[in-house]
């Protein structure tokens, strides 16, 4: 196993960054355009291994009938796939890693089987791999889903919506968590002339055809997380991530808002945004992530890193991604003495029995849990605390392969080796 060692050189931090695009944003109009009968063209499209791999599969496997269809980590992948194979003629076995296969999906099988659709469990009841057999679905257009679970499920039954014989009238019971990402699907849809309504929990979709039109992929907001995490928990810092806009399509630009609360003030420009540390005084005890779970583990590092005390809500689906994050995150920052206790749904962050900004630290190795983010969301902290390990660096790849590449332009020292520290 590798591990890259990530030094501290500086307190100042000064750069511009040029973000990846978002893959939530790239693997949507992916799917968009095999739905749509004419070409159109996806500019900035990410670079993401997740982009990479559906890009792939779409153009060459599913183009050329290989049955076997090979998500890897993919979330957005694998839950946008089975709705998409769930129309397209062919007989599909769906799979991906071995985490993948402990994802599950038996809210939206169970939906599109409603529909119509025909579609088997290769292995466990409730998870991938599945065994699909593309057909038209025209048993009910009315059909109802947990809106509490993932909102992966609702954008994958929205994008073949139009495409249905008789469209889609789509309850969605409970609470709707991660909403930004259905309103982001609907948007992209409306770029390519798809109408819908939505009104309180029912989003309605008559059978329409896409309509080709250019797409333009925004930076990826979830990644701009880990530079305002590096903001925050610098001395100075002055950091332009090139591209990215106010109005976004994208839930997690909402950091902006929430890291006003951390000392980091965002000023937009013509062509992107400034970040600059203002203060270090924090106002923040209390945060919702239930729309925005993606930077819940951002946060949760910087509130370590700042030793400030905080409780997060929110954070239910927290457990079915890469990993568990929860879990996770309790045992990465445990390592530096920060506990994340549950009561209810609030989890408590406390830093009182924290070594960070105490004690001179030997390095520590952050394990990652096969989770992008939890490399992301650590490697900051190396402003705390001088030196750090990070198991696999290469998970990154999944949505922004030049993450290291990037630290270092803006004076980290990024080593690459065999795994050296246990811990
Ligand atoms: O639709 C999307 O692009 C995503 C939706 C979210 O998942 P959930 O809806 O499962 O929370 C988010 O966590 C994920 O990274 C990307
Ligand atoms: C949860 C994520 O991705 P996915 O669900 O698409 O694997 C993520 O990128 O944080």
């Amino acid at each position: 196993m590798n591990s890259i060692l990530v030094k501290k050189t500086t307190d100042v931090l000064k750069g511009e960054i040029i973000l990846p695009g978002s893959k939530s944003e790239s693997n949507r109009a992916l799917i968009m355009q095999a739905l749509c009968k004419q070409p159109f063209e996806i500019k900035n499209l990410s670079v993401a291994d997740d982009t990479v791999t559906l890009e792939h599969l779409l153009k060459t496997n599913i183009a050329s009938n290989n049955t076997e269809i090979n998500v890897g980590p993919a979330g957005t992948a694998m839950r946008f796939l089975t709705a998409f194979l769930a129309v397209t003629p062919g007989e599909w076995l769906l799979t991906g890693t071995h985490r993948m296969l402990e994802r599950p999906i038996k809210l939206l099988v169970d939906a599109l089987r409603n529909l119509g659709a025909d579609i088997e469990y290769a292995g466990n009841e409730g998870f991938p791999p599945l065994k699909i057999k593309g057909k038209d679905l025209n048993l009910t257009n009315k059909i109802s889903i947990d809106g509490g679970v993932s909102s992966q499920y609702i954008s994958a039954l929205l994008m073949i919506a139009p495409t249905l014989p008789n469209g889609l009238d789509l309850t969605l019971d409970g609470v709707v968590a991660s909403r930004p990402y259905i309103e982001m699907t609907l948007a992209m849809m409306a770029e390519l002339g798809i109408e819908h309504t939505w009104n309180d929990n029912n989003i309605s979709i008559k059978p329409q055809a896409y309509k080709s039109n250019d797409l333009f992929i925004e930076p990826d907001w979830s990644g701009s997380s880990y530079w305002y995490s590096l903001t925050a928990l610098s001395k100075v810092a002055d950091i332009k991530l090139t591209g990215l806009k106010g109005h976004s399509l994208q839930g997690d630009s909402v950091i902006a808002n929430i890291m006003e609360n951390f000392g980091v003030k965002t000023d937009f420009l013509k062509d992107g945004i400034r970040l600059t540390k203002v203060s270090d005084k924090v106002t923040a005890d209390f945060i919702d992530f239930e729309h925005c779970p993606d930077i819940a583990q951002t946060i949760a590092v910087i509130c370590a890193g700042l030793n400030h005390n905080c409780t997060f809500t929110g954070l239910e689906s927290l457990k079915i991604k890469e990993t568990d994050r929860v879990a996770a995150l309790q045992n990465e920052l445990g390592k530096y003495g920060v506990t994340i206790t549950q009561e209810g749904l609030n989890y408590h962050i406390d830093c009182s029995g924290s070594s960070i900004n105490k004690t001179v630290q030997d390095t520590i190795l952050i394990n990652t849990y096969h989770d992008h983010r939890m490399a992301m969301a650590f490697a900051p902290l190396v402003l705390k605390v001088n030196s750090m390990e990070v198991e696999d660096p290469k998970v990154t790849g999944k949505s922004y392969p030049h993450f290291w590449e990037d630290l270092e332009k803006v004076g980290f020292e990024c080593t690459q080796s065999e795994l050296k520290t246990t811990n």
